[in-house]
């Protein structure tokens, strides 16, 4: 997506790019904040850290994910930047994944919308030039999994209460062929079969074995394990190592640029079957109801 779409799509989202921040940090590093994502450089030369902060529990709305993609963008054009970490900045959560209310009680036009800002998010994390870890400091069930497995490293904290995986069908939803193959290509076909089919959350020690996160760390290593292997990544010239990431990943990426028109149709004619809104709707009632 276009800085300038991501922008209109901004307004049109009613977010106000004014309150957008470049501050100084106490060593002097830019720090650029939005409301949702806030990026830091960091100690490490080139690599920034972007913190998802869209409390309470990092749902990617539409406006989370328009900021996100320009934060990334930005960090793209700016050649001082070769790698990213990504992480949260909401205790024990990564990111819950996709915003039920985006997908609840709406029109057609927003659906769309919402889907093509999913679909390009995507695309942005999963074809980065820039060398993406994923520093995984809390749960991260459907799409906040997909970021996770659309980054080139994945570092979890060992917390028992802390699930990853594709959990779509517990809502009553079919996965997109998408986050389908991003999950194939990291964990094998039969293993996805199983975990897509049940919607599987696994607990650090199970993601591990599975090869969901490539490293389990105590939790208060989460960041500085990232970085450290940040380093390994960044010894690699760009050039070479970014033709080697687009040699693997294209096909997966083409398929749904092929596609994306069709898939925008068929979530909007999916997700606005009765059944589904009904689904959806019990899901949120529930998730609400469990605090009493
Ligand atoms: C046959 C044709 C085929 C055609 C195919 C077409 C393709 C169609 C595809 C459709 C697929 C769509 C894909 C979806 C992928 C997703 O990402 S769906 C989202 C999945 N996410 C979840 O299941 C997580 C749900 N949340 C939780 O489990 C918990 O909230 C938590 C473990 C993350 C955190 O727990 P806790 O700390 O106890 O907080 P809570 O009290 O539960 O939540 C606080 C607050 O946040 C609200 N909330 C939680 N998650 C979400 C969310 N994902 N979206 C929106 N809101 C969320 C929750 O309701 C609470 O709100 P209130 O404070 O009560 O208002």
């Amino acid at each position: 997506m276009a800085l300038a779409a991501g922008r209109a799509m901004l307004m049109r989202s009613g977010v106000r790019l004014g309150t957008q921040a470049a501050a100084r940090g106490g060593n002097g590093a830019r720090r650029f904040m939005n409301h949702r994502v806030v990026v830091e450089p960091n100690t490490v030369p080139g690599v920034a850290v972007i913190k998802f902060k869209n409390p309470p529990v990092n749902s990617l709305t539409l406006e989370f994910l328009t900021e996100f993609v320009i934060c990334l963008e930005k960090l793209e054009n700016d050649k001082t930047f070769r790698g990213v970490v990504l992480t949260s900045d909401c205790p024990g959560i990564f990111s819950a994944g996709l915003d039920l209310r985006e997908m609840c009680g709406k029109n057609p036009a927003h659906y769309a919308e919402y889907w093509r800002a999913v679909q390009e998010m995507w695309l942005k994390v999963y074809l980065s030039n820039l060398v993406l870890v994923a520093a995984i400091n809390g749960t991260s069930p459907a799409g906040g999994c997909l970021i996770a497995l659309s980054c080139d490293y994945r570092v979890l904290a060992d917390n028992p209460r802390y699930r990853m995986g594709l959990n779509e069908t517990l809502l009553g939803l079919v996965v997109p062929f998408w986050f389908k193959d991003t999950l194939v290509n990291t964990i094998g076909h039969r293993a996805s079969e199983r975990a897509l089919q049940l919607g599987l959350l696994f607990p650090p020690a199970e993601a591990l074995q599975l090869g969901m996160v490539d490293q389990v760390v105590p939790e208060d290593q989460v960041q500085s394990t990232a970085l450290s292997v940040m380093t390994q990544w960044l010894a690699i010239p760009d050039h070479v190592r970014q033709l080697t990431k687009n040699m693997i990943r294209k096909a997966t990426a083409d398929h749904l640029i092929k596609h994306q028109e069709a898939d925008i149709q068929n979530f909007i004619n999916f997700i606005s079957r009765d059944s589904i809104q009904k689904s959806l709707q019990v899901y949120l009632e529930n998730l609400k109801q469990k605090k009493h």
